[in-house]
């Protein structure tokens, strides 16, 4: 038996979260994303602003997010800011989106969701010309599905049939309860969250559209074609840097 001490995975995210702080320049328009690693990226983005004077702003993805980037000194933008109405729809609204994930396929398909923020966060990264993702290796999976259910916010109204449809799709549902409160988990949206266990998912994109076409869902955890970037961080303080097509 070895007596070597488990890869720490909060130095694997903080060093993800790094690298990620280091590709922010300038002028940019950020999205930024949720979670424990991505909280690490923010910190820094803090940092780089209070010390150098990087002059940029982001749309927060949860309201745990913009509480991070207030603490931190990040200017915060509204997607309202943005323009949108004015700028061509081929031109992202945001430079760089900056986000977790809890699963990560070879072909950077995604699960996210498991704080309960991946409806806002798919609409900001959506808007972003390059998606960031940041993980430590234990997110990195061959097959999608292998650790992670796939979060589902639903109308609370639809919970039965959506558990039911979900069902009717391979999955094992269940409502997620709050762990330091009676009752289904409330999102930013005051929705509620089924997680959806499925046996490995073979083809995320197809599932993704059955499960969106679901009535009283408003979104789902799987990203497929969206991540333009992987980050891999190690307990070491290295990082992988994976590099993929959108849309693929
Ligand atoms: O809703 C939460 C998000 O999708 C997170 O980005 C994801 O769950 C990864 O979180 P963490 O970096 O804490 O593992």
């Amino acid at each position: 038996m070895s007596d070597a001490a488990p890869p720490d995975p909060a130095a694997a995210k903080r060093a993800a979260g790094l690298a990620a702080a280091a590709l922010v320049e300038d002028g940019m328009r950020l999205g930024l994303g949720t979670g424990s690693t991505t909280a690490f990226a923010i910190e820094a983005i803090g940092r780089r602003v209070r010390d150098e004077g990087l002059d940029v702003a982001g749309v927060p993805t949860s309201y745990d997010a913009e509480r991070l980037a207030r603490a931190h000194g990040v200017p915060l933008l509204a997607l309202a800011d943005l323009d949108l109405d004015t700028l061509p729809t081929a031109q992202a609204g945001l430079d760089l989106a900056l986000d977790g994930a809890d699963e990560v396929s070879p072909a950077a398909a995604l699960i996210k969701g498991r704080g309960g923020a991946h409806v806002r966060e798919k609409v900001v990264a959506a808007l972003a010309a390059r998606f960031v993702v940041l993980v430590d290796p234990s997110k990195e999976v061959e097959r999608l599905g292998t650790t992670a259910p796939v979060p589902v916010e639903v109308l609370p109204f639809a919970e039965p049939a959506v558990l039911r449809a979900l069902r009717g799709l391979g999955a094992e549902p269940a409502l997620r309860m709050g762990e330091r409160k009676d009752g289904p988990v409330v999102t930013d949206q005051g929705l509620w969250i089924v997680d959806a266990r499925f046996p490995g998912i073979d083809d995320p994109a197809a599932l993704g559209a059955a499960i969106g076409s679901v009535p009283g869902v408003l979104g789902h955890g799987l990203f497929v074609g969206m991540a333009t970037d992987v980050l891999v961080g190690e307990a070491e303080g290295g990082v992988r840097h994976r590099v993929h097509q959108r849309g693929r």
